[in-house]
């Protein structure tokens, strides 16, 4: 009889909550700081799943006919996202000051005690919202520079790749994953509705060296450099398969399961790229290393790239160790 009940009444597996936890008590020095802040991108980032679920029924379909800086048509969803996750930055007193890819300056949270900075693109993926295809939120994590007790200045900011402490994405997609990195590993958890909790669904993720996948928007080819056009053709003289969601979270999290390469490469239109380097490229390079793969902006690793302001833009080549090998091979990329 005990066992059957036993049956039951199966763990229901390590909730982040407690991943959380775990690591922070394995960490002598940790305060638990930044385990909140980590709980509260989590808190927000279920209620906009919810309302991203909901977006038709909602009406928070569509522009919000404002732009951002960069120059781009905010939608809806984008704005609200934003509000969601400063807010609960805000009220969780753990981040000193945000940057958003929906505000032209730094965010002030008046939290002038916390140690924390964050960096965040909201929604990913804006031009998929209507179309109900896969977004996703983006965050970079900070231990601020500036003394506490003080507002943070861009220098907080501009700290480079290798100063995050914390990196992570939530991918809204036929289930809802936040796979996160605090430079020990890459974890993923699902999110399970019925519980209200994020739980540990794909321990330890690593990239597979090389894949059959590569994703680049081809509408844009003949822009590329011809080092980049030259290894597209190997692709598909090679047969791989051509994928492309258009929202980079997951296009990044498919070839993060299965391997594959991204490629934003520099075009006649944008010579720097389209992604932004603080808070799109630097979290997806620190989570694609930590899982082992490798991220370039084509001539040197994304991470050493130096940052000298909020919003700037950067090339992106991203994946499978062996495919961007093969790339850099290919000649001069950037
Ligand atoms: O439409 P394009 O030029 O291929 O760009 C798609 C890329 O732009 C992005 O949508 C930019 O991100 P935002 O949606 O956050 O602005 C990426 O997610 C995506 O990979
Ligand atoms: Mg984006
Ligand atoms: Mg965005």
């Amino acid at each position: 009889m005990q066992s059957s009940l036993a049956n039951l009444a199966l763990p229901v597996g390590t909730t982040l909550d407690r991943f959380i936890m775990r690591k922070q008590l394995a960490v002598p020095y940790a305060t638990g700081e930044l385990s909140q802040l980590l709980r509260d991108m989590a808190l927000a980032s279920k209620i906009i799943n919810r309302e991203i679920n909901r977006a038709g029924l909602m009406d928070i379909t569509g522009s919000a006919g404002s732009g951002n800086v960069q120059g781009e048509t905010q939608q809806k969803l984008d704005v609200v996202a934003n509000i969601r996750f400063i807010r609960a930055l805000k009220n969780g007193g753990q981040t000193c000051a945000i940057i958003s890819e929906e505000d032209d300056d730094i965010i002030h949270t008046g939290n002038l005690n916390a140690r924390y900075v964050v960096a965040i693109d909201p929604l990913d993926g804006s031009s998929n919202i209507d179309v109900n295809v896969s977004i996703g939120t983006i965050f970079s994590i900070y231990r601020r520079i500036t003394p506490v007790g003080t507002p943070a200045t861009l220098a907080d900011f501009l700290q480079g790749g290798d100063q995050q402490v914390a990196a992570g994405y939530i991918l809204y997609g036929s289930s809802t994953i936040l796979v996160l990195t605090t430079g020990d590993g890459v974890n993923g958890f699902t999110y399970d509705l019925s519980l209200g909790e994020y739980i540990l669904s794909h321990p330890g993720l690593s990239q597979p060296p090389i894949g059959q996948i590569f994703s680049c928007n081809e509408g844009n080819v003949l822009d590329y450099p011809v080092s980049v056009q030259t290894y597209l053709q190997t692709c598909r003289q090679q047969r791989l398969t051509g994928r492309y969601i258009g929202s980079l979270v997951a296009d990044f999290h498919r070839n993060l399961i299965k391997g594959g390469i991204y490629l934003y490469p520099p075009t006649v239109k944008t010579p720097n790229g389209k992604l932004r380097l603080l808070y799109e490229c630097f979290p997806m390079a620190f989570i694609a290393e930590q899982a082992g793969g490798v991220a370039t902006n084509g001539p040197i690793r994304l991470l050493d790239v130096a940052p000298d302001n909020l919003h700037q833009r950067s090339p992106l080549f991203i994946g499978s160790a062996e495919m961007i090998r093969q790339l850099n091979g290919s000649g001069d990329v950037g």
